[in-house]
């Protein structure tokens, strides 16, 4: 692919269990372009974080390469360039809300005005723009969970990794947060989704599966 942000080759992870060593990643090789919404299912302990963590920067693999952006990630960590929605979210519980969601934005030096209008936005269209002057400890999990994925989007990001973010979510939210998601991809972002949710994978351009610490095609795409 041409226009490949995320590339991952033979990627390898082994932990230590007990007095051996447990494979989770055997092997991986992915690719997500510009534009592009995928979504990697696999059962509860197949290595989806644990992969996310490599591709992020956050781990390191025993073997194999990721680039992003054509740059190996060990090696020129583009924290500009990468943002991550883990399954804990993270956010800073001594900045409000709306201070989380800005937080990227003012670190890379947007004027206080357009970064605190960017959060806004973002918050409204998630449903939690009511919530931008509390802290994170005086959100549910689902309130919170939105708000760490305005904080992940709202630098425009070329890559977006998101590992369950709907797991908190009722029914009538979820569709906001994939028509998010769905246009960070057509605005140009690759965006890769670790799920459980049928309803996530639907919504995705393609989706793949985590078996074994490999990762497959999985059922066609709509
Ligand atoms: N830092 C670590 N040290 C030891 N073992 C680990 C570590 N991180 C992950 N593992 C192991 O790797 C395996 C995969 O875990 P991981 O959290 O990646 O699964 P998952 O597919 O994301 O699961 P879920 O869908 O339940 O979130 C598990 O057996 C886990 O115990």
């Amino acid at each position: 692919m041409t226009d490949s942000v995320l590339c991952a080759r033979g990627v390898r992870r082994s932990f230590p269990q007990g007095t051996g060593v447990v494979d989770v990643l055997n092997g991986v090789d992915l690719e997500v372009s510009a534009g592009e919404f995928v979504t990697l299912a696999g059962p509860s302990g197949s290595g989806k974080s644990a992969l996310f963590a490599v591709l992020s920067g956050f781990d390191t693999a025993d073997e194999g390469d990721v680039l992003l952006l054509g740059e190996r990630m060990a090696e020129h960590p583009s924290w500009q360039d990468c943002a991550v929605l883990p399954q804990v979210m993270g956010l800073a519980d001594e900045l409000t809300v709306e201070e989380n969601v800005a937080l990227p934005l003012r670190l890379r030096g947007d004027a206080p005005e357009s970064a605190v209008a960017r959060a806004r936005e973002l918050l409204d269209e998630l449903g939690v723009g009511a919530l931008a002057d509390r802290y994170p400890t005086e959100l549910s999990f689902g309130q919170r969970q939105r708000a760490a994925l305005a904080r992940a989007l709202a630098p425009r990001p070329r890559l977006l990794l998101a590992d369950e973010p709907t797991a908190h979510l009722d029914h009538a939210t979820v569709p906001l947060v994939l028509g998010l998601l769905r246009r960070a991809a057509d605005e140009g972002a690759a965006v890769l989704v670790a799920t459980h949710d049928e309803e996530v994978h639907e919504a995705a351009h393609r989706r793949l599966r985590l078996v074994e610490g490999r990762v497959t095609a999985g059922a066609s795409p709509l």
